[in-house]
């Protein structure tokens, strides 16, 4: 690998933003000084650029069995993509529904990643059951693969919903272990009457998945997840939080000094539910649950992440077509299969809307799409910032292009996007992971067998006894 110097940059984290020279050797950053000279590098000119640490998405589904399909996003679509958005790291959720042993789970994902990442990942561990067997497993598997974050959904009633035995159950290895317990938190059971009562008074169009999931019941569900959570002594985290209800307990819960965290996504900051209205049945591009809201939830999410309450903001990447898979809810809102295309452009259109419009600082923006995940997931300081010794993951990006977004030049594998038309200001020109170019000058030029899986560390070892891997 040769040697790089990035020269002539304005340098972001999350605390400080100066102008120096980067040296990269051996996939990791060397040195960073005002002026550094090596004849045998090759230079980067990042003159009118920032330089910003590699995105890290938290929150995405790739090839993911979800409501009787499969989300059309792979791992090699999804990541390239990824990569042409600015992330250099995704957490993917590795789902273990109808497994009897969690580690085929593991491999099953492992099957799906292989040879198929542009960029580096590492997984979630999504749990719908425990039983005798896997609550033994589960906290040894985490330790053995590195992995730091579990995922329970109160939603789903007839895919992934947990009782809260099992969601408390979950907690209590999220403490035993210093793993992260993810929660989507939605009332799945009242969501499942409320969309049964709207198709028997035959309401079947799109706008129905918004109005059967009130935000109330997103509310109620957050403040049951963080009650359960204290209980058990766990650290939370609140994915997908799209509204006031659900904000206003977050904010509550870390007053009090509960240990919470919340993440958002972009559309729930940009788009509202009228989207759901649109005619021709193009309503059914923007269901994904939670979802949308009215347009006065977007400033609580707003002045939550400026006031740091929310940290992070996750794509929710869970892409299916629109002259495809949605169609399969053409007649009946709730076989409209659940996720949107956003992997791509997470990074762009939280600069755009919010350090562009004035809503964050540019050292936030770094924060909430790259640093906080970091710290959260067991990434840092390895991922996350730009430092001596952690990975060169790099994003150059020109703060003065304009550009519209747009399914045409989009590079995910989809047929619509849902945020097309949209103009945002700035973009991501080069991209580096590990030292080595994934994106240069706006084209793909990396390899779909450099991305590597990360292995995290639990912030509690298990003791010698506990970790003795059961027959
Ligand atoms: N969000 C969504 O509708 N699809 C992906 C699964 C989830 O995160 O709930
Ligand atoms: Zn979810
Ligand atoms: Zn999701």
């Amino acid at each position: 690998m040769t040697k790089k110097i990035i020269t002539g940059g304005t340098i972001v984290t999350a605390t400080d933003t100066y102008k120096a020279d980067i040296l990269i050797e051996n996939e990791k950053i060397a040195q960073i000084a005002a002026k550094i000279i090596d004849s045998e590098a090759e230079i980067i000119d990042a003159t009118g650029k920032y330089v910003f640490p590699g995105g890290i998405d938290p929150h995405t589904h790739l090839d993911m069995p979800f409501n009787n399909t499969v989300t059309d996003d792979d791992w090699e679509s999804g990541t390239i993509a990824a990569a042409f958005g600015g992330t250099t790291t995704i957490l993917d959720f590795c789902l273990t529904a109808g497994e009897t042993k969690l580690s085929n789970a593991i491999e099953k994902w492992n099957e799906k990643s292989k040879g198929k990442a542009a960029i580096d990942y590492g997984y979630h561990l999504m749990i719908s059951d425990l039983n005798e067997e896997t609550e033994k497993e589960l906290p040894l598997l985490l330790e053995k693969e590195g992995i730091t974050s579990i995922k329970v959904f109160m939603a789903y009633a007839k895919e992934f919903q947990a009782t809260d035995r099992t969601l408390y159950k979950a907690f209590k290895i999220g403490k035993e272990t210093g793993a992260v317990v993810m929660v989507h938190c939605e009332n799945g059971s009242v969501i499942d009457e409320l969309v049964e009562q709207a198709k028997l008074a035959g309401n079947t169009a799109p706008i129905y998945h918004a109005l059967t999931r009130p935000p109330e019941l997103e509310g109620e569900a957050t403040k049951r997840a963080i009650e359960l959570a204290h209980v058990a002594g766990a650290t939370l985290y609140v994915v997908h939080v799209t509204c006031k209800e659900a904000v206003d307990e977050i904010i509550k819960a870390r007053e009090k000094g509960y240990d919470v965290y919340g993440e958002t996504c972009p559309p729930y900051l940009t788009l509202d539910q009228t989207a759901l209205e649109k005619p021709n049945f193009e309503g059914a591009k923007y269901v994904w649950s939670p979802p949308l809201r009215p347009i006065s939830h977007q400033e609580p999410l707003w002045n939550a992440l400026k006031a740091k309450q929310l940290q992070t903001i996750g794509s929710d990447q869970c892409s299916f077509n629109f002259n495809g898979k949605k169609q399969l809810g053409l007649n009946d809102f709730s076989k409209i299969p659940n996720g949107g295309p956003f992997i791509e452009d997470r990074f762009s259109v939280l600069y755009s809307e919010g350090v562009a419009k004035g809503r964050i600082s540019l050292n936030d923006f770094v924060d909430m799409i790259s640093t906080s995940a970091a710290k959260i997931f067991g990434l840092y300081p390895q991922k996350g910032t730009i430092a001596v010794g952690s990975d060169a993951d790099i994003v150059l990006f020109d703060p003065s292009v304009k550009r519209t977004i747009s399914a045409q030049t989009h590079h995910m594998n989809v047929d619509y996007n849902a945020f097309e038309g949209l103009e945002v200001t700035g973009e991501p020109i080069s991209v580096l992971l590990r030292g080595e170019y994934v994106i240069k000058d706006k084209q793909f030029v990396g390899s779909l067998d450099y991305g590597k899986y990360i292995k995290r560390k639990l912030a509690k070892k298990l003791s010698d006894e506990e970790a003795v891997v059961p027959n």
